[in-house]
């Protein structure tokens, strides 16, 4: 297609070219034929004028309208030129060399030798040069030599001659040579029309091709020839026309620079060449819109293709029949308007058709659009679901990982924290026994008594006397969290008398938020980290409270499965544990002594169970924890005590020392621990020698008077320190093996209800005998049994205590029932808060100075607790449990006056010597005290009848304010000895 559009186009250019610019060609071939006509009329000019100056004779060999190339020959030897100078100008040239009279002059001047010619060329250019003549190169008379300036020298030396024929004096200015004369426009168009026919005649006789024309044959004199033989008034188109109609495209660069080889020659070149140009000009505009056209019919003819296959073929049959028909031929127009305008029709088909589908297609990506939406914001919630887990175990993990590195200090050993009471308000300004504390260790300074110098105690921290209760908790708490995880733990505070162990555990008198002990702030934490796991385990949690009081257990407060039994806001149930925790407290026995007006005489512990199930897996993990107030030790001999204070005095003192022993025996790793040499060390049995992770506070008063139970104290705390637990491990149960000690337990309870059913009988009758009461002090009490069951096996007791009384061990029964927990109607056991005084919870809650107690401090809080306890039921077991806590006080204290006395007659030293005597000295412990080994003689057993004749010192005043002096504690057993809601203990 490309090569007929270009065959026709440079057809149809030269034709256009040479048909649109004739007259302008005219003229431009006027203006180069007068050139060459004004060169020949000059040539002519020169010869004829040499020609008169040598006479005919001379210039026969010059003829008288000589070529170029003749005008040079004729003139070569120099001959002519000489002579005519002589002429002119006498003895210019003084010898002339003359060719011998028969030669004929050969044209080429072969004849004469080189030099001849050279000699009279040399002496005829010297001579004219020195005349002011314009000269020439001898070269130039060769062929090839610039004739017109041998012509311009020629026609100076006749203008010289003329002037000097004309009289002219002076120097001789040459002034140019005339124009020629005006005649020449006649002749150079003559030569124009030989030109022409001679090449049309020629091409048409076939007597030059083409070739011959391009070739070396051909030279410039041929073509001079031919104009000179041109005679017929042909164009100059017509014969590029006929040059050019027959070629193809490749032949037109030869022909071009044919035609351009020719223009050297002359004016003719001239012509061609503008011809030429113009129809390169003409080639390259009609390409450029030839290939315009291309590019916008393909495009146009490419359009559909893309809207549906089947269009392609059919567009690109229109295409190349679009071409082949027009074959760029505009002539035919009309056919290709009709197939343009099918094109455009079937082009406007297609955009509809693209127009469809490209609103189908948005249709569809609208649709993707929502659908994509929808599965975002699936994904979404799923993602912030998986995020919500993700911040729960990243919690949990966090958590953890604090933890890891108390476990890793716990392992293998009880972790010891000391705190140092501030001195009191009111007491008389004394230097503090402690001389300096830091993190972890406390340095006392010691007069003589006790080896003059300074003793140093390391343990995992110390508190000073101005360390808060929240910074006390902060230390406790990851322990405390990780009863939730499963583990068991035991808190327990240590200390003599007055030195803050219940300000530790519970807090002072005054509760505020900030005096908050670890009992209530790790209820409070249990409850909150509960509530934050809710989604991934549902804990069970239920709260116990016992006190040891001379050796016996008696339940404070019973409660359990909290999470099911009130599904409060868990700030509602942190509240309403704590207040019952409050009225469980204010239960517990304490009096006045010479160190603490509201001292502890028993032994607390507040345990809670925690069973949680992972709502996932479905396992089960029990956690339990111990958070024990101990009595405090002491010194009966310094106090003077008496009567029931002495009694409980000697009670914490022996079950102190019994503590004293277990932790000696376990440090020194024995294969016996005497665990069961008091309840307080049954109770403790599990922390103190299991895999529970244990935390004991000791507690140190500053007073210098009391640095003698301070030493032992901190001796004792040393020694725990080094006492090694088992690794801690959580409890957890897979769900089947949660499901066999189910089965197990509930084996257990079909037993125990045989038994109850066949020791009822026996029970009523043998309830008061000395062998019962044996029982109930002896190694088989209740305690021992939870301990031999483990902590789950509590929890689980405690749990199903609300269902039925006959799924507990006879053991456990026998001491609330003993102690008045149990209930007397049978089937049942109810939470409860054991009341020991008669005005119960209804008391009044302010303190003697007016003061809110802890009790309304919380109260306040919560509802009505005689809504959970109705005052009448309360009121029902305060009457039974005063009368069982009667009888079974009675007669535990009778059972173990003997040991009492024994107690009570020990001299200041007992506790010390106790701690002393049953702790071997380790040789790793520091500031050791030289043992002072003695047993006390044995002392015969008193009666309850002689123990009422000793008399009963006062050491409170009636008032119930704390008196140094009188320390005489007023003394009211089972009664005072409880703690009043209205005047504190
Ligand atoms: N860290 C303390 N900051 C302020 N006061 C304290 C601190 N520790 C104890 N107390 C106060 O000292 C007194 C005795 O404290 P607390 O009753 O706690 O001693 P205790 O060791 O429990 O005595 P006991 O063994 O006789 O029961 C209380 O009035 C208490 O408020």
């Amino acid at each position: 297609m490309a090569e007929g559009i270009l065959q026709f186009n440079v057809a149809s250019i030269v034709e256009d070219v040479l048909q649109h610019h004739a007259a302008g060609r005219l003229s431009d071939i006027d203006l180069a034929s007068r050139k060459v006509h004004e060169t020949s009329v000059r040539r002519y000019e020169a010869a004829g004028w040499l020609r008169k100056m040598v006479g005919v004779v001379a210039g026969k060999d010059l003829p008288a309208e000589p070529s170029e190339e003749d005008f040079r020959l004729g003139l070569r030897s120099g001959i002519i030129l000489c002579n005519v100078l002589n002429k002119v100008q006498p003895g210019s040239v003084p010898k002339v060399v003359e060719a011998p009279s028969d030669t004929i002059i050969i044209p080429d001047g072969a004849a004469l030798s080189a030099y001849q010619y050279f000699e009279n060329v040399r002496n005829f250019l010297v001579a004219i040069e020195e005349m002011g003549i314009p000269t020439f190169e001898a070269s130039d008379l060769e062929q090839g030599g610039k004739a017109s300036r041998i012509v311009n020298s020629v026609l100076a030396l006749k203008s010289y001659n003329e002037w000097k024929q004309g009289g002219g004096n002076g120097v001789w200015k040459f002034c140019g040579n005339s124009k020629p004369p005006s005649a020449g426009k006649q002749y150079f168009r003559k030569n124009t029309d030989l030109f022409m026919n001679s090449i049309s005649r020629n091409l048409s006789a076939g007597e030059k091709s083409l070739d011959s024309l391009s070739s070396d044959e051909y030279s410039t004199s041929d073509l001079v020839q031919d104009l000179n033989e041109m005679g017929s008034s042909h164009s100059l188109h017509v014969l590029v026309r006929e040059l050019l109609c027959d070629k193809n495209q490749e032949d037109v660069p030869v022909i071009v620079l044919w035609l351009v080889d020719l223009l050297i020659v002359g004016s003719i070149e001239q012509i061609v060449e503008h011809m030429l140009s113009k129809v390169m000009e003409e080639f390259e505009r009609r390409l450029a819109g030839q290939n315009e056209l291309i590019r916008t019919t393909s495009r146009d003819m490419d359009v559909p293709s893309f809207s549906k296959p089947e269009n392609i073929e059919s567009s690109n049959i229109m295409k190349d029949e679009s071409c082949s028909e027009k074959g760029f031929n505009y002539g035919e127009s009309k056919s290709h308007s009709t197939q343009h305008q099918d094109l455009v029709e079937h082009q406007q088909r297609s955009i509809q058709e693209l127009k469809n589908t490209l609103h189908s297609a948005k249709e569809d990506v609208r649709l993707l659009q929502m659908k994509y939406q929808e599965e975002v914001n699936d994904l979404s919630k799923h993602v912030n679901g998986l995020a919500h887990a993700a911040s729960g175990y990243q919690r949990v993990l966090e958590e953890n990982r604090k933890l890891y590195n108390q476990v890793q200090d716990l392992k293998g050993n009880i972790r010891v924290y000391c705190r140092v009471r501030p001195f009191l308000p009111g007491q008389p300004n004394a230097l503090s026994t402690v001389e300096d504390l830091d993190e972890k260790t406390i340095t006392l300074l010691t007069p003589s008594k006790y080896g003059k110098g300074k003793k140093s105690f390391t343990f995992n921290k110390v508190f000073g006397p101005s360390g808060t209760q929240e910074e006390v908790f902060a230390d406790t708490q990851p322990l405390i969290r990780s009863v939730l995880d499963g583990y068991n733990v035991c808190i327990f505070a240590y200390g003599q008398t007055g030195s803050g162990k219940t300000y530790t555990m519970t807090g002072p008198k005054e509760l505020t938020n900030e005096s908050l002990g670890v009992n209530y702030r790790a209820l409070s934490d249990l409850f909150m980290i509960s509530e934050q796991r809710k989604d991934t385990i549902s804990y069970d949690i239920s709260v116990q409270m016992i006190e040891i009081y001379n050796e016996q257990v008696r339940d404070l407060l019973v409660t359990d499965g909290l999470n099911k039994k009130y599904p409060f806001t868990k700030f509602f149930k942190v509240f309403y544990v704590i207040n019952l925790m409050n009225l469980g407290l204010k239960n517990r026995a304490v009096g006045s002594t010479a160190m603490n007006d509201r001292s502890s005489r028993s032994h607390s512990c507040l345990t809670v169970h925690v069973q949680g199930r992972d709502l996932t897996s479905g396992s089960i993990l029990r956690g339990c924890m111990h958070l024990v107030d101990l009595a405090g030790s002491e010194r009966v001999d310094k106090t003077d005590v008496v009567g029931d204070r002495l009694k409980e005095a000697q009670h914490i003192n022996r079950s102190l020392s019994a503590l004293g022993d277990v932790i000696a025996s376990l440090a020194q790793k024995q294969s016996h621990v005497p665990y069961r040499n008091s309840k307080l060390t049954q109770l403790l049995q599990d922390s103190l020698g299991g895999q529970a992770k244990t935390l004991m506070f000791v507690h140190i008063s500053p007073e210098p008077d009391t640095l003698g139970e301070t030493l032992s104290t901190l001796k004792f705390a040393e020694r725990v320190s080094t006492v090694e637990l088992g690794a801690a491990r959580a409890n957890k149960d897979s769900a089947d093996v949660k499901e066999l000690k189910e089965q197990i337990a509930s084996l257990k309870a079909a037993l125990a209800r045989k038994e109850v059913g066949e020791l009822g009988s026996l029970q009523h009758s043998e309830s008061s005998s000395p062998d019962r009461q044996n029982l109930m002090s002896s190694g088989s009490s209740p305690l021992r049994s939870w301990h031999s069951t483990g902590y789950a096996s509590k929890v689980e007791a405690l749990s199903n205590s609300s269902s039925t009384s006959k799924r507990h061990s006879l053991d456990l029964q026998d001491l609330l029932m003993n102690s008045g927990l149990m209930e007397e109607e049978k089937g049942g056991w109810v939470d409860k808060v054991m009341m020991n005084k008669e005005n119960g919870v209804s008391g009044d809650n302010l303190s003697e100075d007016g003061r809110q107690s802890p009790e309304m401090f919380y109260q306040k809080h919560i509802p009505d607790t005689s809504k959970v306890y109705p005052e009448q039921s309360l009121k029902k077991i305060s009457a039974r449990r005063r009368h069982s806590l009667d009888n079974g006080l009675a007669r535990t204290q009778y059972e173990t006056v003997a040991t009492d006395d024994e107690a009570a007659t020990s001299d200041s030293s007992e506790l010390d010597y106790q701690l002393q005597i049953t702790i071997p000295k380790s040789k790793s412990m520091p500031n050791g005290v030289g043992s002072k080994i003695r047993r006390p003689s044995p002392r015969p057993t008193k009666t309850p009848e002689m123990r009422s004749q000793i008399p009963q010192p006062t050491r409170r005043a009636a008032n119930g304010n704390y008196s140094p002096m009188n320390k005489n504690v007023r003394q009211s057993p089972n009664v005072e000895g409880r703690r009043k809601p209205a005047t504190g203990k």
